[in-house]
């Protein structure tokens, strides 16, 4: 394994808002090959931005993203998808009138080689969800929330990104749901993928994941091991404010 491969994500410096109003800060992490990620910190942090920023939807105003090497920083959404590097956003942005089929067919619209690979793409990600391949007809509206989730991930999986930036997977979904999806995510590391997560299911998302960082205003308020950052006081001072969290009568 070459030092690029150990580093397929590197992010350094990363500053980036909406207009004149900055939100992330300065903002440095690396992620490894096959590794699961995990982005938290409360509302409002800049979570979602943070994405934005690295799949190329927003432009930073400073810093860098490099991806197996190349620098990235500024490429159009389209070239960084065709580099290897797909973002799902919150709320899935499934289409309704669209088929379950049409969905999967629609992850590869602008891919060179479409033709060529959709069936037996579409095939792996059957594999992976059979729920999707026992509802090939079924329009997006219809499937569970569960279901939708899976058609979101199987969709971008028809690119074979290198590396999925999952934004709040759970959001909307019931307890038994969000364990299947959270089993998916592990699933897709033994595929080789690389998952950067952000989730407000954050014990679940630490459980999962194996490094991650704390976002706290836009800033980085921790880093480290998953196991590290569920105890870190910097995890409870993101969601509860640094009077709360030195507050002892919170319960754990
Ligand atoms: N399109 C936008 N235009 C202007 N400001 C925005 C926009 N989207 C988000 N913001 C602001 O940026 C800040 C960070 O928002 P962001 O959605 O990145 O946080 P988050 O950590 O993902 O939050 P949540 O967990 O609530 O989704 C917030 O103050 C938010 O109001």
């Amino acid at each position: 394994m070459t030092a690029q491969d150990e580093e397929l994500i590197a992010v350094s410096g990363l500053s980036s808002g909406y207009g004149a109003v900055p939100v992330i800060h300065s903002v440095d992490f690396t992620v490894r090959t096959g590794e699961i990620f995990a982005v938290v910190g409360g509302n409002g942090a800049g979570k979602t931005t943070l994405l934005s920023t690295v799949s190329g939807l927003l432009r930073p105003t400073s810093g860098s993203v490099r991806l197996a090497g190349t620098d990235i920083t500024g490429w159009s959404p389209e070239r960084i998808v065709a580099h290897g590097l797909v973002h799902i956003p919150e709320g899935r942005r499934l289409f309704t009138g669209l088929t379950v089929a049409e969905h999967l067919r629609l992850g590869l619209w602008n891919a060179p080689n479409r033709r060529r690979v959709e069936r037996e793409r579409t095939e792996r990600v059957v594999d992976l969800f059979p729920v999707l391949g026992e509802r090939m007809d079924a329009y997006a509206e219809v499937l569970s929330g569960g279901e939708q989730q899976m058609l979101a991930i199987g969709q971008a999986l028809m690119r074979e990104p290198r590396v999925l930036l999952l934004d709040e997977p759970s959001i909307g979904l019931a307890p038994v749901v969000i364990q299947r999806v959270f089993a998916v995510v592990d699933r897709l590391r033994t595929h080789g993928l690389t998952v950067i997560l952000v989730e407000q299911r954050v014990g679940q998302a630490l459980a999962l994941a194996d490094r991650g960082l704390v976002l706290r205003h836009g800033r980085v308020e921790a880093a480290g091991s998953a196991a590290e950052l569920a105890k870190d006081p910097a995890l409870r001072v993101a969601y509860l404010g640094a009077a709360a969290a030195g507050d002892q009568r919170i319960k754990e």
